[in-house]
């Protein structure tokens, strides 16, 4: 099977095997317009009622990570996925640093309360360089996580939504994650599965 294996610079005409985020608006840490150009077709009867990365609802906007979601409680966010740390803006702003210095590779997405100037979900596509499939690309999905107050009101199904689609437009031939047993119903609904024969995760803990 041949992947083909192109780069989209911001608005631009697809790049072959380029490898560039290029820039978004303002500190967006990857061009703004890529979410503007997926494909919801296959959403359509995922939200009800109907929301997408453009309507996300009232108040809210989905948009790249920026430098300035230090003080919009980005890290706080995450905190209510895993253990984050005591990270100084220097840190964090050197980790943004060092994220777009991959290019096409990180492609962190919040959702942003603007009534609050609160980042109060977010998700992280991942894209990792492969030599197979004829240097094809592929996904992972990563640090999902919606803020307690905002839970239950489809957020979690729209940022999947968002980095599956965007991981298509950006020609991954797969997208995969890993996550606690109990999380598995929430991604069958977004149409992850257990591959028969391979949906085992191994793994060694240095911490
Ligand atoms: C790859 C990874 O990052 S795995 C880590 C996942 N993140 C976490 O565990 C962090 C803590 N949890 C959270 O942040 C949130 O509870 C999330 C992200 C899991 C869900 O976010 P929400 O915005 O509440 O989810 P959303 O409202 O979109 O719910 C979508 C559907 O999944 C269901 N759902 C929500 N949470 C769960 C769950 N823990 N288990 C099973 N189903 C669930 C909902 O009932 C809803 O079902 P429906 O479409 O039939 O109505």
């Amino acid at each position: 099977m041949g992947y083909r294996y192109e780069v989209y610079l911001a608005g631009a005409e697809p790049a072959q095997n380029g490898c560039v985020n290029g820039a978004g608006e303002g500190s967006d840490i990857f061009p703004r317009s890529l979410l503007k150009q997926l494909d919801w077709a296959d959403y359509a009867d995922k939200f009800r009622p109907a929301i997408t990365a453009e309507q996300p609802g009232d108040g809210l906007l989905v948009r790249p990570l920026q430098k300035e979601d230090y003080d919009k409680g980005f890290l706080q966010l995450l905190g209510q996925l895993t253990e984050v740390g005591d990270i100084s803006r220097e840190d964090f702003l050197k980790r943004y640093e060092a994220m777009t210095a991959c290019p096409s590779t990180y492609y962190p997405v919040v959702v942003e309360d603007e009534v609050k100037g609160q980042v109060v979900g977010a998700a992280t596509l991942v894209i990792e360089q492969k030599f197979i499939h004829h240097c094809a690309v592929r996904g992972r999905l990563e640090d999902v996580v919606v803020s307690d107050d905002y839970r239950g009101k489809q957020l979690g199904k729209l940022l999947i939504a968002v980095i599956t689609l965007l991981a298509k437009r950006l020609h991954c031939y797969k997208i995969t994650l890993d996550c606690k047993d109990v999380m598995i119903p929430f991604y069958s609904k977004m149409g992850y599965t257990n591959e028969a024969g391979r949906a085992n995760y191994m793994t060694i803990r240095y911490d």
